[in-house]
């Protein structure tokens, strides 16, 4: 497995955030994260990436357990999107999608026009080509989040996670994304708050009071029970006549 965890968990200050979470992320799948506000995604996410140390269990990355490898060595195979990440007032855009390329350089390995092909490309893919010289300062929310998405891309992961991509891109970026993450050879794991967007993953795990409550397929995971009593709605899946594929619309649920 690229990428796995075995009863994980963290708590802060006696109250236990994430709880007994094990998954194993296959090669090349897309693995879906929901749950509703506060059930524990974004915490998984940063013990998955090596960020925050687990109080229980354990990450392990191909194989190797992630508590005795060097943050260097793990960024040379995985890359995190945070859900709020920042960078320097005045970086421009190039230099701050550059930094993706920093697990991969040392004195031996100084900057070369690989690492810049591969920075020029990870900008296309976010379709931010012309943008290299502007300030971050400068960028609306979503052109920041194709940025932050463009220096993981530049990081040529194996293992892709990311924490609600979507938010603040416009429709069109939102699709261009996911189709980006699904296509990409690599192992990603994607926290989304849209269920339709979740319907793009290979698997979901569905998250609950930091507790991981179900774990499948879209189409089997995310039955009328699951949707009223883990997000408190009421859902109809309807097909997309165009296509066949499945679309879910949304009702309050009567309580
Ligand atoms: N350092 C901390 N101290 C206290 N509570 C914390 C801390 N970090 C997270 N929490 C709490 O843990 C819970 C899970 O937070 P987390 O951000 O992982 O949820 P999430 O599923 O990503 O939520 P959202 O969908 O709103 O982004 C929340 O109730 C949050 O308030």
């Amino acid at each position: 497995m690229t990428l796995a965890c075995d009863n994980l968990g963290w708590s802060v200050k006696g109250t236990q955030i994430v709880e007994g979470v094990s998954l194993a992320a296959a090669p090349g799948e897309m693995l879906g994260l929901i749950g509703p506000n506060g059930s524990g995604k974004s915490t998984l996410l940063r013990m998955l990436a090596g960020l925050t140390q687990p109080s229980a269990g354990q990450v392990t990355l191909k194989g190797r357990p992630m508590a005795g490898m060097r943050r260097r060595e793990i960024a040379q195979s995985l890359a995190l999107v945070e859900q709020y990440a920042e960078a320097g007032e005045r970086i421009r855009v190039r230099n701050a999608v550059e930094l993706g390329r920093t697990p991969f350089l040392s004195a031996l390995r100084r900057w070369g026009d690989e690492d810049d092909r591969i920075v020029s490309e990870a900008l296309r893919a976010v379709d931010l080509v012309g943008f290299d010289a502007r300030h971050w300062h400068t960028l609306s929310g979503g052109e920041r989040q194709r940025v932050q998405i463009a220096r993981a891309l530049a990081q040529e992961p194996d293992v892709l996670l990311l924490d609600e991509p979507t938010n603040h891109l416009d429709i069109q970026h939102q699709l261009d994304i996911l189709h980006l993450v699904r296509d990409l050879p690599v192992t990603s794991v994607i926290a989304l708050h849209d269920l339709n967007q979740a319907l793009f993953c290979d698997r979901l795990c569905v998250m609950q009071g930091g507790r991981m409550v179900e774990i499948g397929p879209p189409s089997e995971v995310l039955t009328d029970r699951l949707l009223r009593q883990n997000f408190g709605v009421c859902g109809h899946f309807l097909t997309d006549p165009t296509d066949g594929s499945p679309v879910i619309r949304f009702h309050m649920a009567h309580r």
